[in-house]
């Protein structure tokens, strides 16, 4: 599914500071794979890169390949048959991915619009979607009508559009309260695992992480240091160093 090798992130000017250096591992069809470490770590420089949003300034090297096509340096045109389909995002912050001025249920519908579906159908899928992430009756809302636990909802609702194979998280319920996280993470859990959609989840909350992972990814100063079972990263003494920072940070978030 996704095959990262020797991925390396620099500013493009002097001094060249590595914020990734040297990342390698993969990602099997339906596994899910949690992102630690501390805060500066690098988890967001990691997503962004394995989904080509790396921002200007940066420079990226090494290799990423989604289900085979290689991406590091890839344009729009690379891009456009992959996104949405073999990766999705599910965004951190929904209140400024949403549009306030649209209602939910057309926002779901558009990017099926634009991929030539008809609007009745379009519509029907929207509210399909939307029921599927627990919102059944949300479609003719507009974002502010609705709770943090639930724009969140849409947003994996709009990252699911295209039956996404890999579904990239970065710190999807950071911003809701505990009993909010629970439903989310439910949901995740439901439409991510074998036979269903990839996840590679950006996590500064282990619990979260090992709930939903089988695997952990653990950087520590844009490096990776860890890659191994959930159980085996959690228990390794090595590890105590960097996990408590991770823990500490989940504390105070
Ligand atoms: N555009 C940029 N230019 C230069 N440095 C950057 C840029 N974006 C991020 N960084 C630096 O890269 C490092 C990794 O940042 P990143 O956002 O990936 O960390 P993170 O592990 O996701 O942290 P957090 O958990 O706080 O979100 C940090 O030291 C950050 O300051």
């Amino acid at each position: 599914m996704l095959h990262v090798h020797d991925l390396s992130v620099a500013t493009d000017a002097p001094p060249r500071t590595p914020l990734l250096a040297g990342i390698t591992f993969d990602l099997a069809p339906g596994e899910r794979v949690g992102v630690v470490g501390a805060s500066g770590a690098g988890k967001s420089q990691l997503v962004a890169a394995v989904l080509g949003l790396t921002g200007t300034g940066l420079q990226v090297t090494g290799s990423v390949q989604v289900e085979g096509t290689e991406v590091v340096g890839a344009g729009p045109a690379r891009w456009r048959p992959l996104r949405g389909r073999a990766t999705a995002l599910v965004a951190q912050d929904p209140g400024t991915a949403l549009d306030p001025l649209t209602r939910v249920g057309r926002q779901v519908a558009l990017p099926l619009r634009a991929r030539g579906v008809g609007r009745r159908e379009a519509s029907r899928r929207a509210v399909a979607l939307l029921t599927e992430v627990g919102l059944p009756g949300a479609a003719r809302r507009f974002p502010a009508q609705l709770s943090g636990g639930q724009r969140q909802r849409v947003a994996l609702a709009l990252a699911l559009v295209g039956a996404p194979r890999l579904l990239v998280a970065d710190e999807p319920t950071s911003a809701l309260d505990p009993t909010v996280q629970a439903g989310v993470l439910d949901l995740l859990d439901r439409v991510t695992g074998p036979d269903r959609a990839a996840l590679l989840l950006v996590t500064h909350d282990l619990a979260v992480a090992a709930r939903l992972c089988s695997r952990l990814l653990v950087l520590q100063g844009g490096r990776l240091v860890v890659d191994g079972p959930v159980a085996d990263v959690l228990a390794d003494p090595r590890l105590a160093e960097v996990v408590a920072a991770a823990r500490e940070l989940s504390v105070v978030r």
